[in-house]
């Protein structure tokens, strides 16, 4: 089975991704996990994103398409299928690739889109807080570590991503309403999308989609 997975910053996309792959055994491409690593490597392809990623604006289309594209052919077949995450985020993604994919077992089976208001969003993603050893997600607000700035789990320190601040975020939301929500409308128009209401415990939320999973 193949998913793609949307929903704007702070939707809880990240953590519910990490959840689908391990239970279903799936290949995870998060496209803003390989930019941020390019990004902190310095290489050419993280150089020429740095700029658009720190303002919170989309990486040109052909950028990210070709790096996909590269993904899609290295993935190694052992596993059920692929989980992508942040991809496609234009329609002209979404068609660049069902124009790589269409016919073949790397056509996309189901879209789920998590569903959040907007208002709730803000919260979620300027008090949002990563560690920089085992990569567990907190949230000031939320989640609050025991001990400020450090994990709980394994003791190192906490940062926040370069663009979970609030420029970066309108940005991010205006860039997600112009170009990403016309993707769910594309795929809502061919019945594949599995809307999930966000907005809720993410025990509820992740019930919901191992339910639609299963049932897919
Ligand atoms: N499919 C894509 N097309 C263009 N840019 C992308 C794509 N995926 C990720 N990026 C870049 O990486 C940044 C971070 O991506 P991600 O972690 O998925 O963001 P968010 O938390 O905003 O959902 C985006 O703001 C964008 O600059």
């Amino acid at each position: 089975m193949n998913i793609f997975i949307m929903g704007a910053p702070g939707s809880g996309k990240g953590t519910v991704s990490s959840r689908i792959k391990d239970k279903y055994n799936l290949n995870h491409i998060s496209t803003g996990d390989i930019f941020r690593k390019n990004l902190s490597e310095n290489t050419p392809l993280g150089i020429q994103a740095k700029e658009y990623m720190e303002s919170g604006r989309l990486v040109p289309d052909e950028l990210t398409n070709a790096m996909v594209s590269d993904y899609l052919k290295s993935l190694p077949d052992a596993k059920n299928g692929y989980l992508l995450d942040g991809y496609p985020r234009t329609l002209a993604q979404a068609k660049a690739f069902e124009a790589l994919t269409d016919g073949s077992d790397q056509a996309v089976d189901l879209v789920l889109s998590m569903d959040v208001p907007k208002e709730v969003l803000t919260k979620r993603i300027t008090g949002r807080r990563i560690c920089k050893g085992c990569g567990e997600i907190y949230n000031v607000y939320y989640k609050a570590p025991a001990n400020e700035g450090v994990c709980d789990i394994c003791g190192q320190e906490l940062s926040q991503r370069k663009d979970d601040n609030e420029d970066s975020l309108k940005v991010r939301l205006d860039e997600y309403a112009a170009n990403t929500e016309p993707v769910i409308g594309y795929y809502d128009d061919k019945d594949m999308v599995a809307h999930i209401n966000a907005d809720q415990s993410m025990e509820d939320i992740w019930s919901f989609i191992q339910k639609t999973i299963d049932e897919k």
